[in-house]
């Protein structure tokens, strides 16, 4: 029998929630593995998929701070390397650690994972993906007026830093990273939606930007032949007239209908519109693919039928 293979995309609250110390964010990322585990359990096989907005902002303002002529400020893309590299080993650690425990004998490796965009994405032109900590109005623009940076108030939780976010065209690693699943491995990929390179003529060249991770992974599971992307966030399901008293919850969705709702406005942009946009583009490209779009502590339910929202072409039922 063909073995189950699902790419997870991690949100921001499967990584930080508030504290931004190693600590707490290796803490939380324990919380997260024991939900993944349970897919291991099952006999799906997972590659896993994060964001970075938090981290890689903060990375980014720790390179401003300390930039000198003997220790230069690194830029975007490799700050977003930097992220990978962070979040991987932390969910590498924390991954070995429940195996362990329940007696699952498994490699989990994080590949560094570099995205193509195309130079001429308009998003160059439109800063939009907000990073790093949040700000008060006023210090924001403060901060706007005295260095070269953008800010946006970000979906009614404070204002932040924003740089480009240009859509994934491929993913340079997708084979490598489908060799070392079939192989039995637990992947970590495409972290941060992956780093941000152009082609050039001999080589790839990093770019500054930040591609939104639901996208990346939604090009990765189409790469690598998933049964399933599974996005998970902070909400249980999808909504229509969200934290309003008509609100309602979607449970098993069509592609027809949820473009009814994106055209009635109901998900916000920046937070719940690129997960329903990256679960149609994932979900149209075949009558058996779906995307689940739920939460850390639903997930495994969800693959089971009893949770989350199912979005696929015709309303097409669950994974299980
Ligand atoms: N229509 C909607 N249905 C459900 N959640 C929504 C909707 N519109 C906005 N949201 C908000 O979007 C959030 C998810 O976006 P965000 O926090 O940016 O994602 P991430 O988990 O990837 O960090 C949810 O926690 C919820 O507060
Ligand atoms: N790269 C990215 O989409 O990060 P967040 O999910 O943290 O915004």
């Amino acid at each position: 029998m063909k073995r189950r293979k699902v790419v997870i995309a991690l949100g921001g609250n499967a990584i930080q929630s508030g504290d931004a110390t190693a600590e707490a964010q290796q803490l939380a990322l324990e919380k997260t593995a024991r939900q993944l585990v349970d897919f291991i359990e099952k006999g799906i096989d997972i590659i896993i998929s994060h964001g970075n907005g938090p981290q890689v902002g903060n990375i980014l303002l720790q390179q401003a701070a300390a930039d000198s002529v003997k220790n230069p400020a690194m830029p975007l893309d490799t700050c977003g390397a930097m992220s990978q590299g962070m979040i991987g080993y932390w969910m590498q650690n924390a991954m070995d650690k429940v195996l362990k425990e329940r007696g699952i004998k498994k490699n989990v490796v994080t590949v560094v994972t570099r995205v193509v965009v195309d130079q001429n994405d308009p998003a160059f032109l439109n800063p939009t993906k907000p990073i790093g900590p949040f700000y008060s109005e006023e210090e924001a623009r403060q901060i706007m007026e005295e260095t070269a940076t953008f800010f946006k108030e970000d979906a009614g939780r404070g204002w932040r830093r924003v740089v480009p976010s240009p859509k994934p065209v491929s993913i340079r690693e997708h084979s490598v990273i489908n060799s070392l699943i079939q192989q039995g491995n637990i992947v970590i990929a495409v972290g941060g939606g992956g780093i941000p390179v152009i082609e050039t003529e001999n080589s790839l060249l990093g770019i500054e930007a930040v591609i939104d991770k639901d996208f990346a992974s939604q090009k990765l599971a189409e790469l690598v032949d998933a049964d399933a992307l599974i996005i998970l966030t902070a909400v249980d399901n999808v909504y229509i007239d969200f934290n309003k008293p008509a609100q309602k919850k979607l449970a098993d969705v069509s592609i027809e209908e949820l473009n009814v709702y994106i055209e009635g406005g109901h998900f916000a942009a920046g937070s719940m519109l690129p997960k329903v946009e990256a679960a149609i583009k994932f979900a149209e490209t075949s009558p058996d693919r779906k995307t689940i779009i739920t939460s850390l502590d639903q997930a495994f339910n969800a693959i089971e039928g009893k949770a989350g929202t199912v979005v696929s072409l015709h309303r097409a039922g669950v994974l299980a």
